[in-house]
């Protein structure tokens, strides 16, 4: 079962960034009302950072068990730990270190001094999944470059075809840095919510060309088992 997608336009980037933020924020308290941990899929990307940091900033924040939420992520550049395009690192900044999460609910992709192969460091992300009981992720956020791609599945690119596998490494990416680990479209499918978070009049063409399904961008592919979400601006939806 699959949710249909819905669209919700705001004004501009930042107000995507803030109602995300808070749609987040009571999505896990919902959460934890009903199980007894959150499994939330993090992402990189300019508005998804943003997201992080009006969390960050939000009350919200403090009315959460933050011990029971577990932190993933969508895709991760295999570059050295600590290096500023880790999006870890950014997402550490923007709002994980604020919090009080236990380090072993930080669920980090591997970096490059950390594993001999970007394939590793995949199958070792598999491997953290698999321990966790593959969780059905309870939210699962995703920025949209202009080519329409997602987490780190290009269009026309073999990770998008890859099944069976709950993480891939990716080589060669269109966008730098070219080696990456991505979440499989099999694993972004098991998602309670998918939320597509995208702004900008950079993002008009794409936005038109996934909402009227076009399954060649893999942003079209995704959704949500309860909820799939485009969480857009004005721009981005002025081509639809
Ligand atoms: O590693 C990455 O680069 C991201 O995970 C990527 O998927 C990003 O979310 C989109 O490219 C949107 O990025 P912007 O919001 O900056 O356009």
């Amino acid at each position: 079962m699959t949710a249909p997608t819905r669209v919700v336009v705001h004004t501009d980037a930042g107000a995507v960034a803030e109602a995300t933020a808070a749609r987040l924020l009571l999505a896990i308290i919902d959460t934890l009302t009903v199980q007894d941990r959150a499994d939330v899929v993090l992402t990189g990307g300019t508005v998804g950072i943003a997201t992080l940091e009006s969390a960050a900033a939000s009350p919200l924040a403090r009315q959460i068990d933050w011990t029971s939420v577990h932190a993933w992520w969508g895709d991760e550049r295999f570059v050295p730990a600590g290096d500023p395009d880790r999006n870890e690192g950014q997402a550490q900044a923007a709002l994980l270190g604020s919090l009080p999460l236990p380090e072993e609910n930080i669920h980090r992709m591997g970096a490059s001094d950390a594993f001999g192969s970007v394939e590793e460091a995949a199958t070792a992300y598999a491997d953290q999944i698999a321990s966790a009981g593959v969780p059905a992720w309870d939210v699962l956020m995703l920025g949209m470059g202009p080519d329409g791609h997602v987490a780190s599945l290009f269009p026309g690119h073999p990770g998008y075809e890859v099944r069976g596998v709950e993480a891939l490494p990716v080589h060669d990416s269109p966008k730098p840095p070219p080696t990456r680990v991505s979440l499989s479209l099999e694993s972004i499918r098991r998602a309670k919510r998918v939320w597509v978070v995208a702004a900008g009049a950079a993002k008009a063409d794409v936005v038109a060309r996934a909402l009227h399904g076009d399954l060649s961008l893999p942003a079209a592919a995704v959704r949500g088992s309860a909820e799939t979400l485009w969480l857009v601006d004005a721009e981005a939806v002025a081509k639809v």
